[in-house]
């Protein structure tokens, strides 16, 4: 049975408790359950999972391998149609993918016949933006992302950190309202990862977007941070919403303090550990 609501005007008004969550929530998940359909059998993925996201937060899903972060996203994205239960940005209810919403995958997806720049303009040119303007838009974003240089060439020139930065400059040459992150940075090696964490750190800071990033990792999860969603394993649910209360100006030596430790172990904690 379809439950999800498909409707792409604003919500009735007489949804008053959806409406006084909306107020100042930039990606509101209500209810929301997942149930796969395969001649195996109906796997529940994700079951009533609440959750609010508020205008310019930087928030993380962390859980078990297989509880359903990548379904959630994914629905988020509108990449994936929800059992039942509702999904809101800003005041539209999300039917399927749009401008909207930037995506950056794991894998790496730019085109690989098209230099760094087309890349960052690929977006604009869709939405056919005057070319003065794709071309500002473009400078800032290579500027953002430290690859002034890298302008002309191929992604097949890149290292994979590379890779990645011109992917998020490509979501956020969009302006999109949210930026939809899965496991970014999971294909890097770890020095790359952790520049990436204080680059993407960095851009949040001065652009302020609105992030929801699923991450394996809890301490990339905590660093970047300002709310963290624990997931239970299969079926997903929101097991704890965990404040992250650190300094707003964040380096990697933050991961040895004893605040950033402390939270390690809440987090840890809560994930539900199996023998495999
Ligand atoms: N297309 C599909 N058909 C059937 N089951 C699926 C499908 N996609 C995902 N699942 C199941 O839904 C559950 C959630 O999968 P999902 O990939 O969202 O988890 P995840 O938390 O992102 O996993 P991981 O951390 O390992 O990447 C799993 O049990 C998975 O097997």
């Amino acid at each position: 049975m379809q439950l999800f609501r498909i409707r792409k005007s604003k919500l009735p008004e007489q949804n008053s408790h959806i409406e006084a969550n909306l107020a100042n929530s930039k990606i509101y998940v209500k209810d929301l359950n997942k149930v796969y359909h395969s001649v195996k059998g109906d796997t529940v993925a994700m079951k009533d999972v609440n959750i609010n996201i508020l205008e310019n937060e930087f928030v993380s899903i962390v859980g078990p391998s297989g509880c359903g972060k990548s379904t959630l996203l994914r629905m988020v994205a509108g990449l994936d149609v929800a059992t039942s239960g509702q999904i809101v940005i800003k005041d539209r209810n999300i039917i399927g993918p749009g401008a909207d919403r930037g995506m950056v995958f794991q894998a790496y997806t730019l085109f690989p016949w098209m230099t760094v720049a087309d890349n960052i303009k690929f977006g604009l040119k869709l939405r056919k933006i005057p070319s003065k303007e794709q071309e500002e838009i473009t400078d800032k974003y290579l500027k953002v992302i430290k690859l002034e240089k890298f302008r002309n060439s191929y992604p097949k020139e890149l290292s994979g950190g590379m890779k990645q930065r011109v992917a998020i400059a490509r979501a956020l040459a969009n302006s999109p309202e949210v930026l939809l992150m899965d496991e970014p940075f999971s294909a890097l090696d770890p020095q790359t990862r952790a520049d990436m964490q204080l680059l993407i750190r960095q851009i949040w800071q001065i652009e302020k977007p609105t992030i929801m990033f699923v991450t394996h990792d809890i301490e990339e999860a905590i660093f970047l941070s300002s709310k963290i969603y624990v997931l239970t394993s299969t079926p997903g649910t929101v097991k704890k919403e965990v404040p992250v209360i650190l300094p707003y100006n964040r380096d990697l030596s933050l991961k040895d303090s004893e605040r950033f430790i402390q939270i390690r172990k809440e987090v840890n904690s809560l994930i539900e550990h199996k023998s495999l």
